[in-house]
């Protein structure tokens, strides 16, 4: 009896002793080291290259707390991942890190990184990318990745199969050509509009230190007077034409651009709190600020608005209903009343919503980041810039911009120096890091490096923007600029900003043609072929086949009309305050000048190289590059 006694609390241990390891390792087994097993075993299938990372990069909230709790504590304590490590392929980011860089470590541009949530394949191969791009029902889009751009409701970025199909019918006509010669005129007249906001009191130009968020509500002010078809953003001016929207809600005080402001600087904890899963949806407004979370109901209450203001206007007669202005098609494509007949498939409200939203974030932020991109680079390049400026004289001749008209200046700029200034700027730094897309189970197998490789449905796969863009197998090369300290370890030019690459390297030397991505309105306008043209797939900025983007004339009308506006009377510096005064400056020697515009060169690319992120685009990370405007003529640094 006393040894029963004393066994019973033994046993009890023991029990203990089995029940936690397996409390511990059951769900291990089950949600980590079984799914991992399954996954790596499908890798070893393909007989291509894997990486086991720790962690599925395309699951948002997990992804979120590995970068916060272990990837952050591990980067201040361990040195820099190597671009092979797990740690760097395990972040969302890393071809924008590493280029290209990583495919070379590897040894091929095709690879798959294995986690336990899943396997995602990888490439920089050129031919691989063109024909996941031409099997667009083999390969779909990747919509699940798509949810956070989901959160007003579905639209033709999130969705696929019949809806994309219907909403891409519905939006598409609005990218016509009378649309881009609008979008010429508007660019224009806006981008002087922004250059005087970079003066000061006495009309001097200051440096501009937010250059990214003037050049953001630009871009805005185009897409809203243009595409969306008369939309003011900023209400004093709007007062004059009552068919102009105007989102100033009483009730909401922001203004459109400020609210939208608010919400992008947010972005994160917003689609994390309305798209993430619905533990994440249910405790997010007890653990984030209302400050986090409000731009989000201030942001649908101004499209409610917006929408209500056009409906008036339609039913009015004030606005009509043109196939060129979209927020018109898609109330359209919703109301019964105003097209008079019932729609086969009509648009519900939150599709409506969902569609305003993703054109306002797909139609600015791309372009802004582009122009940005761009004038930083011609910024570091004065000697590009210079030609650029040379050839717009040549374009325009004197005459004031008013003249220039969009269907004989437009083809002209992008098809010389000033269209390979873009092109490039695009090559280097696309706005949209990688297009997902997943296997479909009736994918055709994939014919990589001569083999045909069959991936498994449901594999999410990766097109690497940057890295396919830097792919020196697919891109003419020369030896970087200084030998000993090449931008990578790849030893071309690659990772340097050179526009003369598209105009020295003609079309037609072993290279294909690319297929061209909108679907509409874009037949009467030459593609030059004086540039070079890149093997398809090696060049996929606005990507392309059944899902390329929609907007790729409007953006590049829209950024030739900005740079033509800017450069043919003004020229764009490296802003040196952090080195030297602007008296100072004029004073100096020509060495001396020469050393302060070495820094903030020096500067700009490091900047360029290391502090680049990607939240929906490319961009800078909570830093900036400071620009001068000044008048032509009045260069401070275009004669060292
Ligand atoms: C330099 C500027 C731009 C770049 C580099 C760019 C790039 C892209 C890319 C790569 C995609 C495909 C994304 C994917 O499949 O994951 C895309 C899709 C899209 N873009 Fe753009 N874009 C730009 C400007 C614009 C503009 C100005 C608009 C509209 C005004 C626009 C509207 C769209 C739409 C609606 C889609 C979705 C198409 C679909 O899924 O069927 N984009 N863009």
């Amino acid at each position: 009896m006393a040894l029963q006694i004393v066994a019973m609390p033994n046993m009890a241990l023991s029990y203990w002793r089995l029940l936690v390891p397996l409390a511990i390792t059951t769900p291990l087994l089950i949600l980590i080291l079984i799914p991992l097993y399954c996954h790596y075993s499908d890798a070893r299938a393909t007989r291509l290259r894997y990486v086991i990372v720790p962690n599925y990069i395309y699951n948002f909230v997990l992804q979120k707390l590995y970068s916060r709790i272990v990837l952050r504590p591990l980067s201040r304590i361990l040195p820099k991942p190597s671009f092979i490590s797990p740690r760097l392929l395990g972040t969302p980011a890393w071809p924008l890190k590493a280029n290209h860089e990583t495919f070379r470590a590897l040894g091929t541009d095709n690879f798959l990184t294995v986690s336990p949530g899943g396997n995602i394949f990888n490439t920089a191969d050129a031919g691989v990318i063109s024909q996941i791009l031409a099997q667009g029902a083999g390969f779909p889009k990747a919509i699940q990745i798509y949810k956070s751009i989901a959160i007003f409701g579905q639209n033709v970025v999130s969705s696929d199969g019949p809806t994309s199909k219907y909403h891409r019918r519905l939006t598409g006509p609005a990218f016509s050509e009378k649309n881009n010669r609008l979008v010429w005129q508007v660019a224009l007249d806006q981008t002087q509009t922004m250059i005087q906001t970079f003066r000061g009191p006495g009309g001097e130009f200051q440096t501009a230190q937010k250059i990214v968020s003037s050049i953001l509500r630009m871009s805005l002010e185009v897409l809203g007077r243009t595409t969306l078809g008369q939309v003011e953003w900023t209400p004093e001016v709007s007062d004059d034409n009552p068919s102009k929207v105007s989102p100033r809600a009483e009730s909401t005080k922001v203004g459109f651009v400020e609210n939208l402001e608010f919400f992008m600087a947010n972005i994160v904890s917003i689609m994390v709190a309305k798209s993430g899963p619905w533990w994440v949806q249910y405790f997010a407004p007890i653990l984030l600020s209302p400050e986090k979370l409000g731009p989000y109901d201030l942001l649908r209450q101004h499209m409610v608005e917006i929408i209500k203001a056009k409906k008036h206007a339609i039913q009015s007669g004030v606005a009509g209903t043109s196939t060129t202005d979209l927020i018109a098609q898609l109330i359209k494509g919703h109301d019964d009343e105003i097209i008079g007949s019932p729609q086969p498939s009509r648009l519900g409200d939150s599709e409506l919503m969902g569609n305003l939203f993703a054109f306002i974030i797909a139609g600015h932020e791309t372009s802004a980041n582009s122009i940005h991109f761009t004038l930083v680079y011609l910024a570091m390049h004065p000697d590009v810039q210079q030609k650029a400026q040379g050839e717009m004289e040549t374009v325009f001749q004197g005459r004031p911009a008013s003249e220039w008209e969009y269907e004989s200046s437009f083809p002209k700029l992008y098809s010389g120096l000033v269209g390979a200034v873009l092109k490039e700027a695009l090559r280097l730094n696309s706005p949209v890091l990688t297009i997902p897309k997943v296997v479909s189970p009736t994918a055709k197998p994939l014919i990589i490096e001569g083999k045909g490789v069959r991936l498994a449905p449901g594999t999410i796969i990766r097109l690497c923007v940057p890295s396919v863009h830097r792919n020196p197998k697919f891109w003419p090369q020369g030896p970087p600029a200084d030998s000993t300290k090449p931008l990578s370890s790849s030893f071309n030019d690659l990772d340097e900003f050179k526009p003369e690459r598209w105009l020295k390297y003609q079309a037609g030397k072993g290279n294909s043609p690319t297929r061209n991505g909108p679907e509409f309105g874009t037949a009467n306008i030459q593609n030059n072929s004086s540039h070079f043209t890149p093997i398809q797939g090696s060049y996929v900025p606005f990507s392309d086949g059944s899902r390329a983007c929609l907007g790729q004339r409007f953006a590049q009308v829209e950024i030739m009309a900005v740079l033509a506006r800017i450069f043919s009377q003004y020229s764009v510096e490296l802003a040196v305050d952090e080195w030297a005064e602007d008296e100072g400056v004029l004073g100096m020697t020509l060495a001396e000048k020469r050393m302060v515009w070495h820094k903030a060169h020096e500067k700009a690319k490091y900047t360029l190289q290391n502090d680049l992120t990607c939240i929906i685009t490319v961009q800078l990370n909570g830093t900036s590059i400071p620009l001068r405007f000044v008048e032509k003529g009045q260069e401070r640094f275009f004669d060292l």
